[in-house]
C-alpha cells in the first residue's frame, strides 16, 4: 500500500491540537519531533535495543516542533491539505502560537513506512481510560484508572490510534459492564480484543480471515497478561461459529458488515450488543437500515471526521 506522509511545522505548545486535527482527518498515527523532548533527553541518555545513544546524533527539530501523519491510499490528501493548514492556523484564535504552520506533503512507500512508524510510534491515550503503547517503549500508567494496550502492530491492521479503531473503543467502553462474553470479527492486531479484557470482559474469542493478522494478534495477546485467554483463530466472518455472545464488535468495511449482521443476530441473546465500524459516511445509513430490517435496536451512532460506528441491541420482548 501507498501512504502520504503529511508534516506541519509548528511550536512546542501546539503540537497536541495539530495532532489532533491530523487525527480527525483520518491519520492513522502521527509522529512528534519536538526540540523539547530532545532537550530534556540531553540530560540523561537514551537507551535503544541495549545501545546508548548520544541525542546530538539523532536527526531533530532544531527549534519548534514537526508534526507528521501518515494517511492511507484511501484518503485523497491533496484535498484536505488546505483544511488543515486553514484549521492549523486558527488555532491561534484559541491563543496558540503556531507560526510556521508550514503543511507539506511526501508519497511514502510500504517499506519505508513500517519503519518510520516503528521509529516514532509513541504511546497514545486512546479514549479516556485506554492508552495504546507500543511493545518497545516503556511506560507507566499516569492514573489508576488508566488501562494499557501493548502492541506491536507489525503488518497487522489496529495500532488503536485509526478512527475507527478509536470509535469502536469508545463504543465497548459504552457498553461494557464486565464479565460478559465477547467475540471480536477482524481482529487485526488485536486490540480491540485486549481493550475488552482490559475493561473487564470475561470471554473472548477473535476472528480474523487474515492469517497475518491471526499471527499478529496472538503476538499482541501474549504481550497482555490480561488478554492470556483469548482465544484467536482464523475464520470468516462467523461462518461456522457456534456459541452465544453478549458483545459482538466488528470494525469492517460496510460492504462485509452486510453478511454479518444476521450472524450476528444468531449469536447474540436478547440485551446483546452488535458493535460496528469501519463504516463511511456515505454507507452508514445502508448499515443502520439492514441492522434495523434485522430487527436490531439502534442504541447509538458515532461519529469521528468521515467514519461512522454503530451500537446495537438486540431487544428482548417488553423494548
Ligand atoms: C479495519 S481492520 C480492524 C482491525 C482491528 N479490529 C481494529 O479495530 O483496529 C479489519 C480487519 O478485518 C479483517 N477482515 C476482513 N474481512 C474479513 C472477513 N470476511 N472475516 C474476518 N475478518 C475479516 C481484515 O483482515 C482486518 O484485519
Amino acid at each position: 500500500m501507498d501512504w502520504t506522509e503529511l508534516s506541519v511545522t509548528t511550536t512546542s505548545e501546539a503540537v497536541e491540537a495539530v495532532s489532533n486535527i491530523l487525527m480527525t482527518h483520518g491519520a492513522t498515527g502521527v509522529q512528534i519531533d519536538d526540540v523539547k523532548d530532545f532537550e530534556k533527553l540531553r540530560d540523561g541518555h537514551w537507551e535503544q535495543e541495549g545501545k546508548i545513544i548520544d541525542v546530538d546524533e539523532i536527526p531533530h527539530q532544531l527549534t519548534g516542533a514537526k508534526v507528521s501523519a501518515y494517511f492511507p491510499e484511501t484518503i485523497f490528501v491533496p484535498e484536505i491539505v488546505p483544511e488543515i493548514t486553514q484549521q492549523v492556523q486558527s488555532l491561534t484564535k484559541f491563543g496558540l502560537a503556531v507560526a510556521p504552520a508550514t503543511v507539506e506533503t511526501t508519497a511514502v512507500d510500504e517499506t519505508n513506512w513500517a519503519t518510520a512508524w516503528k521509529k516514532y510510534y509513541h504511546p497514545v491515550q486512546v479514549t479516556r481510560f485506554l492508552t495504546v503503547v507500543p511493545s518497545w517503549e516503556k511506560y507507566e500508567p499516569q492514573s489508576s484508572d488508566e488501562r494499557l494496550i501493548v502492541l506491536d502492530p507489525g503488518m497487522a491492521f489496529g495500532t488503536g490510534t485509526h478512527p475507527t479503531t478509536r470509535l469502536s473503543l469508545e463504543a465497548l467502553e459504552m457498553v461494557i459492564r464486565g464479565g460478559e462474553r465477547l467475540i471480536d470479527v477482524g481482529t487485526g492486531s488485536g486490540v480491540l480484543s485486549i481493550a475488552a479484557k482490559q475493561l473487564g470482559v470475561g470471554d473472548v474469542r477473535a476472528y480474523d480471515l487474515d492469517q497475518v493478522a491471526v499471527d499478529s494478534a496472538q503476538k499482541n495477546l501474549d504481550l497482555n497478561p490480561v488478554a492470556k485467554d483469548v482465544k484467536v483463530a482464523a475464520n470468516n466472518l462467523l461462518t461456522g461459529i457456534t456459541g452465544q455472545a453478549d458483545i459482538i464488535v466488528a470494525n469492517i468495511l460496510a460492504e462485509i458488515i452486510m453478511p454479518l449482521i444476521p450472524q450476528a443476530w444468531d449469536l447474540l441473546p436478547v440485551h446483546g450488543y452488535f458493535v460496528t465500524s469501519g463504516i463511511i459516511a456515505e454507507k452508514a445509513s445502508d448499515v443502520i437500515v439492514a441492522q434495523e430490517h434485522q430487527g436490531f435496536k439502534i442504541v447509538q451512532t458515532l461519529k469521528m471526521g468521515d467514519w461512522f460506528g454503530v451500537v446495537a441491541q438486540k431487544p428482548g420482548e417488553d423494548d
